[in-house]
């Protein structure tokens, strides 16, 4: 059996840790025959609902598990750490936009950048989830300069599942038969799904989604509106935030990035963007990937019309806006 890894989940006493950790420790992000030792990491009046936690790990009697280190201190939660699953923030209340969060979650991530310079592995893959979750990963790639900043990532796959969930839906298929619908730009309600690019598999045949859904009305109109709002329907329907779903989309963008992407295929994710398809440079922006020996490469060429275009630019100035109002409350 391998090694085991050090694997650091922040907020771990809240709610998307909650299906995270299960997750993990059962092999589904890492592989079945990956060990890990489990570092959680929550603030002090979390110690004991964390303790909780702790318990139920035991008691899920999952052999992958050699090891669990909850924790207050940042130096300890993030020591030789391999993955870093940065969940811990504030959630976003009904009739919030999810950068309303900004001046109190992006110091959270100044400290933790911080924390994962001096202790983490240099390889170490970074994962940001809590909001406004593009910002806080630059935030912490830009306090964190002794690792490479491609390993900081942001999580749009949520978006993603939503999007090929709908489409599916739509099409009357599995969702596994559709493939590469493209979350560019924010994790916010100015993302643009973007499905022109996206297959369906249907009769055993693969086809452009687009075309097989058909609605032009529907992928430029509503499609695109319900998946940029589907957090705030779900936290309108539940009163608390997406927390299974956000927890299975984080799972699956790690798992990307650890076993690759299938050859054809590409997954979505915020990296620190170089400029690629004429976006604002140096904010995290949603882009196609393909990954292999866990590093990402943007899918390149792909035809960008002047609707997509509208949308993408968009985004991306709201990325910019928020960028600057982040480094100005980090640097207060
Ligand atoms: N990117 C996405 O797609 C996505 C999806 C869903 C939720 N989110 C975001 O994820 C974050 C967490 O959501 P949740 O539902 O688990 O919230 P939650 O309130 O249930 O849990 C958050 C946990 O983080 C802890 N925490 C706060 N500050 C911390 C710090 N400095 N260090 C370590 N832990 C800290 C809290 O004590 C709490 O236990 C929120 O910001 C939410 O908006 C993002
Ligand atoms: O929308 C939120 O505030 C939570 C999360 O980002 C989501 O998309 O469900």
């Amino acid at each position: 059996m391998a090694q085991p890894i050090r694997v650091v989940i922040t907020g771990a006493a809240g709610q998307i840790a909650y299906s995270l950790l299960y997750q993990i420790a059962k092999g589904d992000v890492f592989g079945p025959s990956q060990p890990v030792i489990l570092h959680l990491l929550d603030i002090p009046p979390m110690m004991g609902v964390l303790e909780g936690v702790v318990m139920e790990l035991a008691d899920c009697a999952l052999p992958l598990i050699h090891g669990v280190v909850p924790t207050a201190d940042p130096a300890v939660a993030f020591k030789d750490v391999e993955a870093a699953f940065l969940v811990g923030a504030m959630p976003r209340k009904q009739g919030m936009e999810r950068k309303d969060l900004l001046s109190a979650n992006v110091t959270i991530f100044k400290v933790q950048g911080q924390a994962l310079d001096q202790h983490a592995k240099k390889t170490v893959k970074v994962l940001v989830v809590g909001n406004p979750a593009n910002t806080n990963a630059l935030v912490c790639s830009r306090y964190a300069p002794s690792i490479p900043r491609e390993n900081f990532t942001a999580m749009t796959r949520l978006d993603q599942n939503r999007a090929q969930a709908n489409i599916a839906a739509r099409l009357g298929v599995n969702v596994a038969d559709v493939k590469n619908v493209i979350i560019w730009g924010n994790h916010s309600s100015t993302q643009y799904p973007d499905v022109k690019h996206a297959t369906v598999t249907k009769g055993g045949a693969s086809k452009n989604a687009y075309e097989a859904v058909a609605d032009e009305a529907y992928l430029k109109g509503e499609f695109v509106s319900t998946i940029q709002t589907r957090g705030a329907a779900v936290i309108a329907a539940r009163k608390m935030s997406s927390a299974m779903s956000a927890a299975k989309a984080a799972g699956d963008h790690m798992k990307s990035i650890w076993q690759g992407t299938a050859p054809g295929e590409w997954v979505s994710m915020g990296v620190v963007s170089d400029g690629s398809y004429g976006v604002p440079a140096d904010v995290v922006y949603s882009f196609p990937v393909t990954i292999k020996d866990k590093k990402w490469t943007i899918v390149q060429g792909l035809p960008i019309d002047d609707f997509a275009r509208s949308k993408m630019d968009l985004t991306g100035k709201e990325l910019l806006e928020e960028r600057a109002e982040a480094l100005a409350v980090c640097q207060d």
